[in-house]
């Protein structure tokens, strides 16, 4: 039986620009549950980061509307001081860039253990320490006792994202939030740090929202993806079903925009222009159809919403059904290997 560690219920996330507000998440609704990875895919600028910071009410400006249920309490009502204790110990984050997330003039094993004593005070400094050197052992660090007295510039790049990572485990969250958690490493880095957030995922039964443009992680790591396009959920299903038979163009588009090992892949597929500013979002009709012009206005809902086509199967607008490439170009087909 799944059990939800994370609801969101119709989440608006807007920012103000000079006098109006503009939604950079928009009426979005999703699940999280125990031992599940969601994957969150889509272009730059389609609301990922925005939808991750308000989760975890990160947002110092913005303006959050709807509900986000963390182990079924509604969290947008929650004080900072009910939100400090969540934050670091129930609920981990992995940010983009570890630099951010680090402090320079503090040693790393300072800022570990600062983490766990934040959620535990009555931690004695040998225990604390303990733990420390444990946590950067599992995160593969290696001479875990020497980087405890190094700061953030001693280390390299793939090191530093080690340590945000062992932060964001320290004290085994119930739900880890991993923002483009490896964009800024070299493939071998890349792929132990997944394995440790499957393992994170499989020994603790955590939940886990990975948030990356990178389809082949998705393939390998999720159980289910949502797509995101201009602030709002275009499509979502578990893994299998959005690889091997995705509806909407947005999916497809992206899908056929990677390379794979098919022989019969001619040339790749280019998605027609960018994702708008956030001012100059389509707020009406479906978002995506200035990118598709191809496709007859018909076609497209007036007010697009999410169909359920099969159990668990959610795509926005039924411009899916007669969606096909511009010049008949084949579709690639991206299996999922189980
Ligand atoms: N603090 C802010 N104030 C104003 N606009 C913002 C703010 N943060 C994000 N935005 C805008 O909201 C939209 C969504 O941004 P967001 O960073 O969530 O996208 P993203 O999908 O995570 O992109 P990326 O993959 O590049 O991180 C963008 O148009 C962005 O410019």
């Amino acid at each position: 039986m799944s059990e939800p560690i994370l609801e969101i219920n119709h989440l608006t996330t807007s920012f103000r620009i000079k006098d109006e507000h503009y939604a950079a998440v928009d009426d979005v609704s999703l699940t999280v549950n125990k031992n599940e990875l969601l994957a969150i895919v889509g272009e730059s600028g389609c609301g990922k980061s925005a939808l991750a910071f308000s989760i975890m009410r990160l947002h110092n400006r913005a303006k959050i509307e709807g509900e986000i249920k963390f182990k079924g309490q509604n969290i947008t009502e929650f004080s900072t001081s009910q939100l400090n204790a969540l934050r670091g110990k129930d609920m981990g984050m992995i940010f983009q860039d570890p630099l951010t997330a680090l402090n320079p003039l503090m040693m790393i094993g300072d800022q570990i253990g600062e983490i766990l004593l934040i959620h535990n005070k009555t931690l004695s400094a040998n225990k604390r320490k303990g733990r420390v050197i444990e946590l950067l052992n599992k995160v593969g660090i290696p001479r875990a006792e020497h980087v405890y007295n190094q700061f953030p510039h001693e280390l390299s790049g793939g090191m530093r994202q080690r340590v945000v990572i062992a932060m964001a485990i320290a004290n085994n969250p119930e739900l880890l939030i991993a923002d483009e958690p490896t964009t800024a490493l070299d493939v071998t880095i890349q792929s132990q740090i997944l394995d440790l957030m499957k393992e994170l995922k499989e020994e603790s039964h955590a939940g886990v929202i990975l948030i990356t443009h990178d389809l082949g992680v998705v393939a390998e790591m999720a159980d289910r993806v949502a797509v995101m396009y201009a602030g709002q959920i275009v499509e979502i299903a578990d893994v299998y079903t959005l690889f091997e038979n995705p509806l909407h163009p947005y999916t497809r588009s992206l899908l056929n925009s990677v390379p794979t090992a098919n022989e019969e892949q001619s040339k790749l597929h280019v998605i027609q222009g960018v994702v708008p500013s956030l001012q100059n979002l389509p707020r009406e009709g479906c978002r995506f159809s200035a990118r598709i012009p191809w496709i007859s206005e018909s076609a497209h809902e007036k007010n697009p919403v999410l169909h359920e086509v099969s159990p668990g199967h959610f795509v926005r607008c039924t411009c899916y059904k007669d969606f096909h490439f511009p010049d008949g170009k084949k579709e690639d087909k991206h299996h999922v290997i189980s």
